[in-house]
């Protein structure tokens, strides 16, 4: 169920649908730092959510107010229309909040954590059990908690989050530190939890991770919203040159601005690095035609822009997580 979305949801016949979550000037200080400057977001039931930004943009801070686990100083935030400060006990069933693999209780093991969560549910062992089997952690029940790896680790803390079915669910860069395997494998069960129909909130600095899950996203920086939409539709707004390379050595790149020129394309930059002939562009068609006529194709990439260079262009300035 990928949607892409890039503008506030209309229902048929012009009815604005109901949010899941919809948050308008929040703002949040802690001494001289304005953690978060006036922050409006609007994300729709269903939705896989991103909000990305550098270390202290202010992701947490802002995730934490929309859980309703931390007071803003200004701002108006609802959850399917009701606010979750002071806290809301209706919505607390609605919602699933990732807690910090590191703040499993010691001692517990894994099964004994998952069944713990539950019971602050009112649930049994047998839904426990199902979650733990649903996020591949049975053969790990008795594996004390905190000897989990990573990626077992954020596994387990998902489960605790979700044991009790929520509509909403609220994870903080929940694949920090991973290695790339257990990366995927995170992905694969985030998305299975999006597609059941749960709106999904993450936070994360990898960029990579966002245009991959998310159906739109909003960049942050300096505790403000730099920009909002669908991955995709950001990048394509930039209209940043393709990159096309080939192996280095098959043309030479005098040769090849010369045929550049003569077919009339315009602002095209080749590079050679002696590993590879790279040409950026904004137009790959006739540049893959003339490489294609030299016989120049040997090692062919074609490398569009990413959410990182939407950062640079919204930041003047590199991105680093
Ligand atoms: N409890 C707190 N007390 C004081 N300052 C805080 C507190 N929590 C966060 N900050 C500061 O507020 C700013 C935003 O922090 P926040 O954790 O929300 O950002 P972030 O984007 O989640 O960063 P990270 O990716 O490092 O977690 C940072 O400058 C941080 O140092």
């Amino acid at each position: 169920m990928r949607r892409g979305r890039d503008a506030a949801p209309h229902g048929q016949g012009g009815h604005v649908m109901t949010a899941a979550i919809v948050a308008d000037g929040v703002r949040k200080r802690y001494g001289d730092i304005q953690a978060v400057d006036g922050v409006s977001l609007h994300i729709e039931a269903g939705e896989f959510y991103g909000i990305l930004g550098p270390n202290g943009a202010g992701k947490t801070t802002t995730l934490e107010i929309l859980e309703g686990v931390r007071e803003p100083d200004e701002g108006r935030i609802e959850l399917f229309g009701k606010s979750p400060w002071p806290r809301n006990h209706e919505l607390l069933t609605r919602i699933g909040v990732q807690f910090q693999a590191s703040s499993f209780f010691d001692k517990l093991t894994t099964r004994e954590t998952i069944r713990l969560f539950a019971s602050f549910h009112r649930l049994g062992a047998r839904q426990a059990d199902a979650m733990l089997a649903r996020v591949g952690l049975t053969d790990f029940g008795s594996v004390p908690a905190d000897k989990l790896s990573g990626g077992q680790a954020q596994r387990l803390s998902i489960a605790c989050g979700l044991v009790h079915d929520p509509e909403i669910v609220f994870l903080d860069e929940p694949t920090a530190g991973l290695d790339p395997q257990a990366r995927r494998n995170l992905w694969d069960l985030l998305r299975d939890v999006n597609q059941e129909g749960r709106t999904v909130v993450l936070t994360t600095h990898y960029l990579d991770e966002a245009e991959i899950l998310c159906d739109r996203v909003s960049v942050m920086e300096h505790g403000k919203v730099l920009k909002t939409g669908a991955p995709a539709a950001l990048i394509r707004e930039l209209d940043d040159m393709v990159r096309v390379s080939v192996e280095s050595g098959l043309v030479a790149p005098d040769v090849l601005r010369g045929l550049l020129e003569s077919a009339g394309v315009d602002n095209t930059i080749v590079e050679d690095d002696e590993v590879s002939l790279t040409v950026a562009t904004h137009t790959p068609g006739p540049v893959l035609s003339i490489l294609a006529d030299q016989g120049a194709l040997r090692g062919l990439e074609v490398r569009g822009a990413t959410l990182e260079d939407v950062f640079l262009q919204l930041t003047g300035r590199e991105y680093r997580a």
